[in-house]
């Protein structure tokens, strides 16, 4: 038999001809087309159980796997393809003589395409299906085809991703697919295993069954995968590469946010928004977070105090854009270039301050009709909306390794002021407890050492990020400035020694909230004794490095 023209074209640009396909798939979508697309492309089709059933029930011609096997599926589908006629034909090296020899000699024909996708184990744990059903929705005859197949991709073609099969039929009407593409469908193909079974592992490892020291929620093992989002245009400066990197179906959080308008996030976009969203959502109600350099410059949350609840408001002001009002106010200098979070729908009337002022990033759950393109007035600011799904656990890399922890949620005992033990001075007024309560939770977003000054459901000043709390209770305190007299603290952990308190009981502080368990504890609630200062501890502290 001689070659046809366009064979020879297609072999001259080292395209592997399909002619023979072993296809295998638990989600049908777009099968019946890649069947008919096959067949007409000259490809004969082999495929198991259900799938030969609806490749057969449309008309295409299709041998079972049990006629290449001539063995049955048997065991519930649990062996249906894991036999030597089906792997030999996916492992055989077609360049290689001895390997087609081989074949020739126990009368097996080879594949030149395996389209295969597996039994949907993710979602049926998602599902809250039963251990056994889970077990059951591993499968094993699919990885093993794929693994097979995507190392013998010299001479085989693999398919996991029926996005792929339009793009495949015009393959196989075009003579065939060239080597650099079987071996891009390989590295897709053990991506796709190789997530799977991280997938079942930490499911294994972690539900079913767990190696956890006793009393530690850690594993003997985390897996994790991620695939490629987005190249962003730099990092955290200029000459660093970067991107982010998620699972691209995962729509949460802040990797999963969707952009309404505005330029593309850059890598410290990424880091500052996701502080915002998370300062945003350490406080019940409404609360408006301004971020700048993964620090707050303002964080405030409603009272009950703004407008709207009074007849007499300006019906075009409301809660959100007063608590923004409020937030923004704590250090205008600084959330000058900042990132806003919202943990509510932003307003048109806040919408039309932010505006105003020259905002990085806006994100929030949702956007009242017209805020959008309220802001929209300003070409660069990036207008997200994004859902709060926070991990369990949060892993950061060092040199030679990861740490891994649980979240530091603002859910501990401590942070109840219920649970708060008064060390000195009259118990607060209900105000000042509310304030101290909002300080408390507003801290834990600042980088330590922190001390937060509050009032009115507001920071109006922030110490952040120094290596000592003196120095982080003198720049709260300058940043507060007039306002300091009468405001409360919150320390995000225990004075060391009385003198950073000092500081905060200099400048009028009235109350002042830590966790306490110094070894000088007894000093620093004397010093807040002799100055007339009510301090609460707390006994949890909130360390953010
Ligand atoms: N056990 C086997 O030999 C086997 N071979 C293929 N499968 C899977 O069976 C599914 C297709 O089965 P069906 O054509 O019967 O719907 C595919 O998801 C494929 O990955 C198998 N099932 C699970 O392991």
């Amino acid at each position: 038999m001689t070659a046809t023209e366009p064979q020879v074209a297609a072999l001259a640009e080292g395209r592997r001809p399909l002619r023979r396909a072993l296809v295998s798939v638990f989600d049908k979508a777009g099968l019946l087309d890649l069947a008919t697309g096959l067949h007409a492309a000259g490809v004969e089709i082999v495929s198991t159980g259900s799938t030969a059933g609806r490749i057969a029930d449309a008309g295409v011609p299709v041998t079972r796997v049990e006629e290449v096997t001539g063995f049955p599926e048997c065991l519930d589908g649990r062996v249906k393809t894991l036999h030597p006629r089906v792997h030999a034909g996916l492992l055989a090296d077609t360049r290689l003589p001895t390997h087609t020899q081989a074949l020739e000699s126990l009368d097996i024909a080879p594949f030149d395409l395996l389209v295969v996708n597996l039994y949907p184990f993710t979602a049926t744990v998602a599902s809250g299906a039963s251990p056994d059903d889970c077990v059951e929705q591993i499968d094993i005859g699919g990885p093993a085809m794929i693994r097979a197949a995507a190392k013998n991709h010299e001479s085989v073609a693999v398919v996991t991703d029926p996005t792929r099969y339009p793009w495949l039929l015009e393959q196989a009407q075009e003579g065939g697919v060239v080597l650099a593409d079987r071996r891009l469908l390989a590295a897709e193909a053990f991506r796709h295993t190789a997530s799977y079974d991280v997938a079942v592992a930490s499911w294994m490892g972690n539900v079913l069954t767990s190696d956890a020291e006793p009393g530690s929620p850690f594993p003997g093992w985390v897996g994790t995968t991620a695939r490629r989002r987005e190249v962003l245009r730099y990092g955290e400066n200029p000459h660093q590469a970067a991107a982010l990197y998620g699972d691209p179906e995962d729509a949460t959080g802040i990797a999963g946010a969707t952009q309404l308008h505005g330029k593309e996030m850059s890598y410290n976009n990424y880091v500052d928004t996701d502080a915002a969203w998370r300062a945003a959502h350490d406080h019940d109600g409404v609360c408006v977070a301004i971020i700048k350099h993964a620090n707050p410059c303002g964080i405030a949350v409603a009272t009950g105090d703004e407008p709207g609840d009074d007849p007499a408001d300006d019906p075009a002001d409301d809660v959100v854009a007063a608590v923004h009002r409020k937030a923004h106010a704590c250090d205008p200098t600084s959330a000058f270039g900042g990132v806003i979070a919202s943990n509510t729908e932003v307003s048109t009337a806040m919408a039309e301050t932010v505006s105003e002022i020259f905002t990085e990033v806006i994100v929030a759950p949702s956007y009242a009709e017209g805020a959008v393109d309220v802001l929209a007035r300003k070409k660069n600011i990036r207008v997200l909306t994004a859902t709060w799904a926070p991990a369990a656990a949060e892993l950061r890399p060092i040199s030679g390794g990861l740490l891994l922890q649980q979240r530091d949620a603002v859910d501990a005992p401590g942070d109840d002021p219920a649970h708060w033990t008064l060390a000195c001075g009259d118990p607060a007024s209900s105000e000042q407890l509310a304030d101290l309560a909002f300080a408390w939770r507003a801290c834990r977003a600042v980088k330590s050492n922190a001390i937060l000054l509050a009032h009115g459901g507001a920071t109006i000043g922030v110490g952040m990020g120094q290596v000592n709390r003196v120095d982080a209770a003198k720049l709260a305190v300058a940043r507060g400035g007039d306002r300091v007299a009468g405001s409360v603290a919150a320390s995000d952990a225990f004075f060391p020694f009385p003198d950073g308190f000092e500081v905060l009981a200099d400048a009028g502080v009235a109350a002042v909230v830590q966790p306490g368990g110094s070894v000088r504890d007894e000093q620093v609630i004397e010093a807040a004794q002799r100055a007339g200062v009510t301090m609460y501890l707390t006994g949890t502290r909130h360390f953010a490095h």
